[in-house]
């Protein structure tokens, strides 16, 4: 097992990386729980795979679980869910010193960590993150959320989890187009501070893809470790340190608008077109070569991870794009600062990008064959 710490002072976790932590669940989290019962929050997909083993972790330990089972996808990060969540929660009379189990996706991780974030001005929560996406990028770092109609994560709250059980063998129920869509959060690391790395998974990725026990821990670890690092550093996004972390999503989350957060683009696939967007950009500003911005397209491609606008048969143009950005939690002052790269492996902040080039660059991308 590695373990990855997150150092936050007192609100520091850690990161627990191996095979079997589900099946171990309940003896993990022994430490923290105080009550012979304990609620989960899971979705049916996971439920129907893996409820079971950790019904039967909590039965050895004489702790029953409780269980709350929504229905899957994107649309669940929603008002009415929140509202579901937290009735429940106060049904099962959950105090501030208890802990509340997110064992899911993304989805269920950023619901249930905003949940926790409220109920009752806070209560504790633990990510058991079941998708290689929630496994090395949304269990970690305490940013919760749901969606509105006005777009992507913009009602939420910074919420530390107290411990992240990432099970690789979890991910071996996971359907390949969802691991891929993770992978794209796995590449972004080495898109944005990692070279080495980038390098490594333009070799390894495919082995990453078929859940090659060591080549998946070394990949989940090393982007673990990455996304822990940047959130020691600026846990709240002040600093033009965690916003790296926003590579290609400014693009990714007006796309993942405009397709209405939908099974018709992921968010890891909608990252993996924004993050070639923000390459290319780069490269028309003359910050990295073409050839470097051909690279990114190119490990993205390897990855059967879309990289084309024109393939998402958009019927929309650059300034409606640009429109879903104003939204973005970034903007600032009018300003909307953009995580563009210098190389690949040195993403940057930019705070001079005009919105009106933003459209054009993005009419042009519309326009390709
Ligand atoms: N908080 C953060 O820092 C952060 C970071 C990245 C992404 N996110 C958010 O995460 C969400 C995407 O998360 P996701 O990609 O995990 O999606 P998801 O939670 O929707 O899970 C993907 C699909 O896989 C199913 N599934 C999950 N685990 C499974 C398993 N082990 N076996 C079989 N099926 C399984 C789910 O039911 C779902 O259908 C987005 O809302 C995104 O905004 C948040
Ligand atoms: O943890 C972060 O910080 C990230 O930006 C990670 C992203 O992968 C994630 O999708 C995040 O939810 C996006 O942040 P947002 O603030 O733009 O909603
Ligand atoms: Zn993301």
């Amino acid at each position: 097992m590695a373990v990855v710490p997150v150092e936050l002072g007192g609100r520091s976790y850690e990161v627990r990386i191996g095979k079997d932590l589900l099946r171990d669940a309940a003896r993990q989290c022994a430490p923290l729980l105080r009550k012979s019962s304990v609620p989960i929050v899971t979705d049916a997909n996971v439920a129907r795979r893996w409820r079971e083993p950790v019904e039967a972790s909590f039965a050895r330990e004489g702790v029953e679980p409780h269980w709350l089972v929504l229905d899957p996808g994107e649309a669940a990060k929603s008002w009415e869910n929140l509202q579901r969540v937290t009735d429940w929660l106060l049904a099962e009379q959950v105090e501030r010193g208890d802990h509340v189990l997110a064992l899911g996706g993304g989805v269920i991780g950023d619901l249930v960590g905003f949940a926790a974030a409220i109920l009752k001005r806070g209560c504790g929560f633990i990510q058991l993150p079941t998708t290689l996406l929630a496994q090395v990028d949304s269990s970690v770092g305490g940013k919760t959320a749901i969606n509105t109609g006005a777009g992507k994560n913009l009602i939420g709250a910074f919420h530390q989890p107290s411990l992240v059980l990432a099970d690789l063998g979890a991910l071996a129920t996971l359907p390949d187009r969802e691991m891929r869509a993770g992978y794209a959060e796995v590449l972004k690391y080495g898109v944005l501070g990692d070279a080495p790395f980038f390098d490594w998974l333009s070799a390894h990725g495919v082995e990453v893809l078929a859940r090659e026990e060591g080549s998946l821990e070394h990949a989940v670890a090393t982007s673990v470790a990455a996304k822990a690092r940047i959130v020691a550093e600026d846990e709240r996004e002040t600093a033009d340190r965690r916003a790296l972390l926003n590579l290609g999503h400014t693009f990714g989350h007006a796309l993942e608008a405009e397709t209405g957060f939908s099974d018709r683009l992921l968010h890891g696939e909608a990252v993996a077109l924004g993050m070639v967007l923000a390459a290319r950009y780069s490269a028309r500003r003359g910050e990295i070569s073409d050839a470097d911005a051909e690279r990114v397209t190119r490990a993205v491609n390897a990855a059967g991870l879309p990289s084309e606008i024109t393939a998402l048969g958009l019927d929309c143009d650059g300034r409606r794009l640009a429109e879903h950005m104003l939204h973005d939690k970034k903007m600032d002052a009018g300003t909307l600062p953009f995580v563009l790269l210098r190389a690949i492996g040195d993403a940057y902040v930019a705070r001079d990008v005009e919105l009106a080039d933003i459209t054009e660059f993005l009419n042009g991308e519309l326009r390709a064959d």
